[in-house]
């Protein structure tokens, strides 16, 4: 039925003030008025269309999406848009484009890279849009291991230019979005090499591709690397590949910030410390703590309104089955999803405030924070990253079987969402810096030098090492100091008995290799630590709205508790708790899940997604699931004909031989 309410009656049971939450959710009223703005524009706007993507082949697909990225920027000038309207319009598009990379990447390249003579330079071109630009740091050969790279950029005083060369097969720049099709310029990571010197891995601003016909300049191959995971999905993205032969670019396209190359050919290394040259990645994977938390509401926002419309057993003396929500199974499956998407929005929101200090810091030449900034964001992007795609697979079983189909929207999701556990550091990799960092800061314990940030539990570390939980009853969990304790004491057990062990290996970076699995999972420990204690914080602020700070304290207790069972394996072999507690804490979430239970839609409804933006038949907001979904499969073009093509062709001879054998 068109324009009922499905789901009205679960939205009346909601026991807090939903319009308060979607203001905690967004960040701010302002904040909520743009992207509610924003996400209603381009939902209203055909042209911004999506539900045909998985039917669309690869050019098709691809055009499409060069027709809606000029299209945004021609809104966006129409309508005059703010820098922050726009991102959002962009964003709200929801499709990957080599817009992500000219923004997300090359832009912040060259503003945290650049000095001040080429920001101004080249700053404007690239607002304007007058060039397009990507981020061509990987290669075939290497990925992970940026010091690896081949790509090498040899100095010429002769001419006062840089020569960029591509040595071997495997230092073909290799992934770079945007790079393939579209890219008229990239910042190029390569081997600064001066007067034989090799100064190791260096950014650059290389033109690729000429601005009058689009044609590739002299020296450069590039191209498409070919078809990703999924249909639609990723395929959207011209993910490139690009060769050079002996190209030249003037000597001041090199990203000067950090050191520079004089006239004479001089290397010259600034005050700045050199990992700044990584500073990109950085500012990214903080972006993509919060994306995260955006990705997962999605598919946690489909998962609950249908598992309130979906019924399965139970139907008795005439009433309905039962919803399947009100199954404690799916309860446990699915609210710490919904408490794990709150709890990456208010870290995302922390990480944003940490690298805005960091980057105020750096402009007073104070860089003590930039390890603190590289763990957290490394950590972050790889715990947030992984837990996302996990949930939104798990979301997709949820949906039982109509979560396989693509107008539920979820396979779409996880196909576009699981590469963020592999770009922007594999996130193996990545917590394997964090553990350097913990292995570090315990090192440095002896000295004095006190631990500050988010490490300043390990300040504490001898009294962490003899902590014992004075939990008695399940509702003692509550107590947000009775769950700090037991995550600090389990992160600082894991970490220090990783450093223990390491102490028995005579090479240290020995050690390192053998115990890394180990490692990976102290940094895992640490990662969660920051969560739990995030949310906690948050809950010190003052927070308006009915019931809003209450519901926010369950699901900052369900995150933590879940997580608590989770791992009780860890808890009780380091000794943080006793068995007796690790099973109060699993009363106290059963608990915990019956008080979010008749809130859960209001809970999803906070996120205040649009259709168009969830683009699920599952997840609509009036919870008109079946005959949607009985009109969507009429829609596929394989029901175009009553016969389909291949029948005559193939089917029918194989039919007609089987009958004439059959009858011999
Ligand atoms: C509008 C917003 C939109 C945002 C979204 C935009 C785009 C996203 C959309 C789509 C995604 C598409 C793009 C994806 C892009 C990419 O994937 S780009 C390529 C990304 N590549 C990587 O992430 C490679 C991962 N590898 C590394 O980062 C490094 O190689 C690694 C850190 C693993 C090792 O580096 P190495 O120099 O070998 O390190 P060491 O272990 O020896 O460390 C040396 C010291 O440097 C410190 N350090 C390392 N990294 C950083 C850093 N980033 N910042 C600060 N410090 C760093 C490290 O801790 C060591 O310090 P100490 O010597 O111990 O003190
Ligand atoms: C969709 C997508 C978009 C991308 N966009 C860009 C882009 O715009 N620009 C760009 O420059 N790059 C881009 N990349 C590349 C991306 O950054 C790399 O793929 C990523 O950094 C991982 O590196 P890798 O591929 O070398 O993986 P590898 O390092 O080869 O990883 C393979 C396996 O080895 C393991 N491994 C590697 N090193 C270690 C170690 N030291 N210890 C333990 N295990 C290890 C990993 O955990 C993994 O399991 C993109 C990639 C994808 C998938």
């Amino acid at each position: 039925m068109e324009g009922v309410d499905h789901l009205a009656f679960e939205r009346n049971k909601a026991q807090f003030d939903v319009d308060a939450m979607k203001i905690v959710w967004a960040g701010s009223s302002h904040a909520l008025e743009v992207s509610d703005r924003m996400s209603r524009l381009v939902a209203s706007d055909p042209a911004f269309r999506k539900d045909n993507r998985a039917m669309l082949g690869r050019k098709e697909l691809f055009k499409n999406t060069l027709r809606k990225a000029a299209y945004a920027l021609k809104r966006i000038i129409e309508l005059r848009l703010s820098e922050e309207e726009a991102s959002m319009l962009r964003s709200f598009v929801d499709e990957p484009a080599f817009t992500d990379l000219h923004w997300g990447m090359f832009v912040p390249a060259i503003k945290g890279q650049g000095t001040e003579e080429q920001l101004k330079k080249w700053l404007p071109l690239a607002q304007k849009m007058q060039i397009i630009g990507c981020y061509a740091q990987t290669e075939l050969g290497h990925g992970s291991n940026v010091q690896g790279l081949e790509t090498t950029v040899t100095f010429d005083p002769k001419t006062d230019e840089f020569v960029i060369h591509s040595p071997t097969l495997t230092s073909s720049k290799w992934w770079p979005g945007g790079l393939g099709k579209i890219s008229t310029h990239a910042v190029v990571y390569g081997r600064l090499i001066t007067d034989g010197q090799d100064h190791g891995v260096h950014g650059f601003i290389v033109q690729l591709r000429s601005l009058d016909d689009h044609l590739p300049l002299p020296g450069i191959t590039v191209g498409d690397i070919g078809m990703k995971f999924g249909n639609g999905a990723y395929n959207t993205m011209d993910n490139g590949v690009l060769r050079f032969d002996h190209v030249r670019i003037p000597r001041d396209q090199m990203l000067m910030r950090v050191s520079r190359v004089t006239r004479e050919g001089k290397y010259v290394q600034s005050n700045v410390p050199r990992q700044l040259v990584y500073g990109t990645m950085v500012y990214v994977r903080q972006t993509i703590v919060s994306d995260a938390s955006t990705a997962l509401s999605r598919a946690v926002c489909i998962a609950t309104r249908y598992s309130a419309v979906r019924r399965q057993f139970g139907a008795t003396g005439g009433n309905p089955e039962s919803q399947v929500i009100d199954y404690k199974t799916q309860q446990a499956r699915l609210f710490p999803l919904l408490a794990s998407a709150y709890a990456f929005r208010f870290v995302g929101e922390w990480l944003k405030w940490l690298y805005t200090d960091v980057m105020t810091r750096l402009q007073a030449n104070d860089f003590s924070t930039l390890p603190e900034a590289h763990a957290c964001t490394a950590g972050l992007k790889s715990l947030t990253t992984s837990a996302t795609s996990d949930g939104i697979e798990e979301c997709r079983k949820l949906c039982g079987g109509h979560g396989y189909l693509c107008s539920s929207g979820l396979p779409e999701l996880f196909a576009v969402y699981v590469p963020t556990c592999t770009y922007e550091g594999d996130n193996i990799v990545l917590l394997l810096q964090v553990a350097r960092h913990l292995m570090k800061t315990i090192s440095q314990l002896g000295s004095g030098k006190k631990p500050v940030g988010t490490v300043a539990y390990m300040g504490r570390v001898e009294q962490l090492m003899e902590s014992r939980s004075d939990v008695q009853k399940a509702e003692d969990w509550l107590n947000p100091s009775a769950v700090l304790g037991a995550f600090e004491a389990r992160a600082a057990r894991k970490s220090v008995a990783c450093a223990k062990n390491l102490s028995k290996f005579s090479n240290p970076e020995e050690g390192f290799l053998e115990l890394s699995n180990d490692l990976v999972e102290a940094a895992r420990a640490h990662c969660q630590l920051i969560v739990v204690s995030k949310f906690i914080d948050k809950l010190q602020q003052d927070i308006p709205g009915k019931g809003v700070k209450q519901l926010l304290e369950v699901l900052c207790s369900i995150y933590a508790l879940f997580h608590l069972h989770k791992h009780l394996g860890d808890f009780l072999s380091t000794g943080c708790i006793t068995s007796k507690q690790g099973s109060l804490a699993n009363d106290q979430l059963r608990s915990l899940y019956s008080q979010v239970r008749p809130n859960a839609i209001g809970l999803v409804d906070a996120f205040n997604y649009t259709d168009h933006y969830l683009s699920s038949i599952l997840g609509r907001y009036d919870g008109n699931v079946y005959p949607k979904l009985y009109e969507e499969a009429w829609k596929d073009p394989l029901n175009d004909s009553v016969i389909p093509d291949g029948f005559q062709e193939y089917i029918r001879p194989m039919l007609k031989q089987q009958l004439r054998n059959a009858r011999l």
